[in-house]
């Protein structure tokens, strides 16, 4: 539990890929009063997989750790990990585990879809975005040739936060943010395309309904939360929509979210199309857009390669010359998803911390490369960069982003972005404000500035050359 309230309370939750996140605030001041964390579990023998009822089971745990705070929200938002595919039955219940954003084995329908329906450039255009392997519509495709039974078995197909929403009212509904990294939402008219579900054969009345902006999408009706009764409902959204929401972000500042995945975005009032696939086309939660490019190996993959060196994740060491692409789990970013890392350039005297370092900077390189193609033509070339998501609290990854960017650097106090911006679309409900308004209000985003550091253009080059000269191995 944490500081007193003197008004209002709501509720906004991260359910993301490794762990529910639940903070209760009060919706005057953004004193967060009290806050609760459940992990999850992602499994799976090939792919990364979790099953949707245990997230709600989480968010049962989260928020009972929040003691009778949350027993007196006003209004209550969900937002969650991106894309993931939610199969229901005709009873409301899971087919099969939910298919994660990060499960590659679907890069082989995704490339498929891609050529058949007009190539790169024709989805970019009015889908908004090429589908990857990340993309619903992709892991749609790959279970209908790989498990038709429970294909067949499908009465609804939900995203992670839809599924929790629905629970929590009955309401089968969405909205525009997490719709648009389904792949069968169109960003070109802002509605489902009739013609991209017909071709996955994927009937529209399985989908929840699109939200606007701003709604009232139902009220808290369950009881197997505690959470009151009557409670107002917000639409939710993706968790990089909510982050977004949650700093109160506006168009030209760019952020780098680092946690399981590695994201760069920024808000923008352009639509955007980018015929490469480097940057997916995003909406955001309040009707601009989210130009967002997204990594699968970052904060895990390093301290993954950490636990293989026996250090401490700060134990890193500059020199040397190695080189390490820290592809563990494929890689979407760029589009190699049967890629494993790479290690390049090893010598005699290379130290178990330059290495480390050396994984570091692969797992920001990728991330970097896409900050300019993120942010409109018209924003300052220094922008700082927001630093969000658990590796933020890193001094590695911090002096890391500084070196290789060059840029100037932002670490927001706050630290659960994703959970404060649902907290401040439930409180927008409330208060009938726009919820940007409301976090900025809030002073999310206030935290501590770092200077721009002198380039390392040293290492960006081995890191350029190595992603190049590696392409084949990376490709098998
Ligand atoms: N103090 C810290 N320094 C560096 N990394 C950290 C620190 N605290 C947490 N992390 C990393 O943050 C990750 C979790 O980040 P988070 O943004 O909560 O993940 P997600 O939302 O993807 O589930 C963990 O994988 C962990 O490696
Ligand atoms: O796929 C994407 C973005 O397109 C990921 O950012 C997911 O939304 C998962 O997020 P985290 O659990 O890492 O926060």
């Amino acid at each position: 539990m944490g500081a007193q309230a003197a008004g209002p309370l709501v509720v906004g939750v991260d359910s993301s890929t490794q762990s529910t996140k639940v903070l209760v605030v009060d919706a005057a001041s953004g004193t967060v009063v009290a806050r609760g964390r459940a992990p999850h579990a992602v499994g799976g023998k090939v792919g990364k997989e979790s099953d949707p009822g245990h997230w709600w089971a989480s968010l049962a745990e989260a928020l009972g750790q929040c003691g009778d705070a949350a027993r007196q929200a006003g209004a209550v938002s969900v937002a969650g990990q991106q894309h993931g595919l939610v199969t229901l039955d005709a009873a409301g219940a899971p087919v099969r585990p939910a298919l994660l954003w990060n499960d590659v084995r679907s890069a082989p329908q995704a490339e498929r879809l891609v050529a058949e329906r007009g190539g790169p450039a024709a989805w970019a255009e009015r889908v908004g975005s090429v589908p990857g392997a990340a993309f619903t519509v992709s892991k749609w495709a790959w279970l209908r040739a790989h498990e038709p039974a429970a294909a067949a078995a499908t009465a609804a197909v939900r995203l992670p936060h839809d599924y929790l929403t629905e629970r929590l009212t009955g309401e089968a509904v969405t909205d525009r943010g997490d719709a648009s990294g389904t792949g069968w939402w169109a960003s070109a008219t802002e509605a489902y395309d009739t013609a991209v579900l017909d071709h996955i054969g994927l009937d529209p009345a399985a989908l929840p309904r699109v939200a606007g902006p701003g709604e009232v999408v139902g009220t808290v009706r369950t009881d197997e939360l505690p959470l009151p009764h009557g409670a107002l409902v917000a639409g939710g959204t993706g968790d990089n929509m909510a982050a977004a929401l949650g700093l109160g972000l506006r168009p030209g500042r760019p952020v780098l979210s680092l946690g399981t995945s590695g994201t760069v975005y920024a808000v923008s009032r352009r639509r955007p199309a980018d015929p490469s696939g480097t940057v997916a086309g995003f909406a955001d939660a309040r009707g601009d857009w989210l130009p967002l490019a997204c990594t699968l190996n970052c904060t895990l993959a390093v301290d993954r390669i950490a636990t293989l060196l026996g250090r401490d994740r700060e134990a890193v060491e500059a020199g040397g010359e190695v080189v390490v692409l820290p592809f563990l789990d494929g890689e979407r970013t760029p589009n190699l998803p049967g890629a494993s890392g790479l290690l390049h350039g090893l010598r005699h005297d290379t130290t178990p911390g330059q290495v480390l370092q050396a994984a570091y900077d692969g797992a920001v390189f990728a991330l970097l490369k896409a900050v300019d193609q993120v942010l409109d033509a018209e924003s300052a070339a220094d922008a700082p960069l927001l630093l969000i998501g658990g590796g933020a609290r890193g001094r590695a990854w911090r002096e890391t982003v500084r070196r290789l960017s060059g840029r100037p650097v932002e670490v927001p106090e706050a630290r659960e972005l994703v959970a404060l911006g649902a907290a401040a679309q439930a409180a927008g409900l409330l208060l009938g404000e726009d919820p940007a308004a409301v976090a900025q209000r809030w002073g999310t985003a206030r935290g501590t500035a770092y200077a721009a550091r002198e380039r390392d253009t040293a290492a960006w080059e081995r890191l350029t050359a190595t992603l190049a000269d590696g392409d084949a191995l990376l490709r098998r």
